[in-house]
């Protein structure tokens, strides 16, 4: 990271307060923010230049006391250790308690501190307010009130922010009687909290404790994840269909074959370019039309997911469940994340206790948890051809999951802890964050997944151009023609696999299989290898011991599943 000179401002408090939508406010960056604990998992660094005076904002991961439980708390912990120009907590107005705790212990520290009181409008929604001026009296440092998500006292904050640095000198008393325990904490809410009417919007509330109790929260959940599904699927299949396709088939392939017929001889060059693997027409085709689709669509929807608060109730409704197979109901965050991208998903599993829960949680996602891009290739290889056969290969995806959480909850040591899920408002989901998150995952997608595919594409027209595909193919053949039973090209998407996930699922599109070789190759591409960034990912986060655990177990898998469906599948064929 680049050294810098610049005032160092730190953005603290429990989790879910708004810190990472008032630090998107304050540098213009755009960092994940979402309605639920644990979002920012390490801390990010922006600049902000307001006014003349330089500052580097960091927002760090939620904690709700100094005495860290889980990784992503102790990188607080340690931000605060290693000292700060300014301190700001963010104290959250729905849960006001809580806040002051950490708050408390923040002030021991002995550094510059200021606090924003943020979420003031759930609170007032509630009829309540905080006495904010008595109390920064009281404990002797400023308290802002702000509601971050509609810039309500962002203004106020980004002077007071630059008074505080200019000024550092002269600190303001902090009293320094307060000690931090929950009395005090308990003690200071009671006093400054007060009731200002009564017109406290029940109905949001109970709805939201209707959905994480059993009835009716199943049969809701069922149907909000089933509708859910369904307009990702739809949504996908349908601009794919009639939008992206027609538009690459109809239009822009046309020009380039015509163009490229024009322009190069037929020969090898031209095959690389239009040909079997032509990059041209499959680096455009795969990433825009087949892929791109379910990245929006899915997006879409888990924007609107993470923003409502409805993930930690379907973490508490699901706990039960979770627990039959050693796991917990925290765990559904991370793997909803995976199922848009491993990488992600791995990088939430900092929030989950133990570190038990995150190998687990990490290695049934490289597992058996397809993302976005290999859930479209796969749609988009077997919705067509057979229903069944799609509905087949989730089923074993599912089943896989259970089977394997209950291995590692047996041959793994240590214990899963009781978490806390802390339950965050149900709210509305504001269309401006969701525009902005569907838009900065996109641009995720374009400039690492698409483009990655791209390169991997170019790779394998060149690789089939002269003859080194057919010539690997060989040597696969073994495992790809005998044990698997699949046409000896299909070594192709094993070795493209490696880069990409969904590449191990498209080339199978153009190699008109049967629908048991449809529903071998699929339950090969799903189970294989996570695909180069995840396994590095998986080194980084945990070692290297690890990510080749990962590999040589999901690559085993994936090759004794594909086998042995491949027999049960022709067994069935022949009757
Ligand atoms: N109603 C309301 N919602 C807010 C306000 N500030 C933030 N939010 C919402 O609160 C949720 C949490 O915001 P984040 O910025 O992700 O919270 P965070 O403190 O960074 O959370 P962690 O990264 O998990 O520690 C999001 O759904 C925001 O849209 C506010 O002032 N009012
Ligand atoms: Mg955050």
């Amino acid at each position: 990271m680049q050294q810098s000179n610049n005032k160092k401002v730190l953005l603290i408090g429990p989790p879910n307060v708004g810190k990472s939508v008032i630090f998107n406010k304050l540098t213009g960056l755009n960092v994940a923010m979402a309605n639920y604990s644990g979002t920012t998992v390490d801390y990010k660094k922006g600049q902000v230049n307001y006014n003349n005076i330089n500052y580097d904002l960091i927002d760090v991961p939620g904690t709700y006391t100094l005495d860290a439980t889980n990784e992503a708390e102790q990188v607080a912990v340690d931000m605060l250790s290693e000292g700060a120009d300014l301190v700001i907590t963010v104290l959250d107005g729905n849960n006001l308690e809580s806040s002051l705790y950490l708050l408390l212990q923040v002030l021991e520290r002995n550094l510059p501190t200021i606090a924003v009181l943020n979420r003031v409008d759930l609170l007032e929604d509630k009829g309540y307010e905080v006495a904010h001026e008595k109390l920064s009296h009281e404990i002797g440092i400023d308290i802002i009130k702000t509601v971050a998500v509609s810039g309500e006292g962002i203004d106020p904050l980004k002077e007071k922010i630059k008074e505080k640095l200019l000024n550092d000198q002269t600190k303001k008393d902090i009293n320094r009687d307060m000690k931090a325990d929950w009395f005090e904490a308990e003690r200071l809410n009671l006093e400054y909290l007060n009731k200002k009417n009564s017109t406290y919007d029940r109905d949001k509330d109970t709805l939201g404790d209707k959905l994480s109790r059993p009835w009716p929260g199943i049969p809701l959940a069922i149907i909000i994840l089933g509708l859910i599904f369904g307009i990702v699927v739809g949504i996908g299949m349908g601009m794919r269909q009639y939008l992206l396709l027609p538009f690459f088939r109809g239009i822009i392939f046309p020009f380039i074959y015509s163009a490229v017929e024009a322009i190069i001889p037929p020969g090898v060059i031209r095959n690389i370019l239009i040909g079997e693997y032509g990059f041209f027409i499959k680096g455009l085709e795969w990433p825009f039309a087949l892929v791109f689709p379910y990245v929006v669509s899915f997006y879409t929807a888990l924007s609107i997911l993470e923003d409502s608060g409805y993930l930690p109730r379907l973490g508490v409704l699901l706990d039960g469940l979770f627990k039959k197979v050693g796991l917990t109901g925290g765990n559904i965050i991370p793997l909803l994340l995976g199922y848009g991208c491993a990488i992600p998903g791995i990088a939430a599993t900092r929030a989950l206790p133990t570190k038990k829960e995150r190998v687990t949680v990490s290695t049934l996602i490289c597992l058996a948890v397809p993302c976005i891009s290999q859930t479209g290739a796969l749609i988009s290889l077997l919705a067509e051809q057979s229903i069944t056969v799609m509905i087949l290969v989730f089923a074993v995806s599912f089943l896989a999951l259970i089977v394997a959480a209950i291995i590692m909850d047996k041959t793994i040591e240590g214990k899963n802890e009781l978490t806390i899920v802390e339950i965050p408002p149900l709210l509305w989901p504001g269309p401006g964050v969701i525009a902005k998150k569907i838009w900065l995952r996109v641009k995720m997608y374009i400039s690492n997944g698409a483009l990655v595919m791209i390169y991997a594409i170019a790779g394998a027209s060149i690789l089939f151009e002269l003859g080194i595909l057919e010539y690997l193919g060989q040597i696969f053949q073994p495992i790809v023609q005998n044990w698997l039973q699949l046409p000896a090209e299909a070594s192709a998407p094993l070795l493209l696999g490696i880069v990409r996930r969904e590449l191990a699922v498209l080339p199978l599109l153009e190699m008109g299989l049967n629908s048991v070789q449809l529903f071998v190759g699929a339950v090969v591409a799903l189970f294989y290898v996570p695909c180069i960034a995840v396994l590095a990912m998986l080194a980084r986060e945990f070692n290297l011991k690890l990510a080749t655990k990962v590999l040589v177990l999901t690559v085993g898998i994936s090759f004794l599943l594909g086998g042995i469906f491949a027999r049960i599948g022709n067994l069935i064929l022949m009757f």
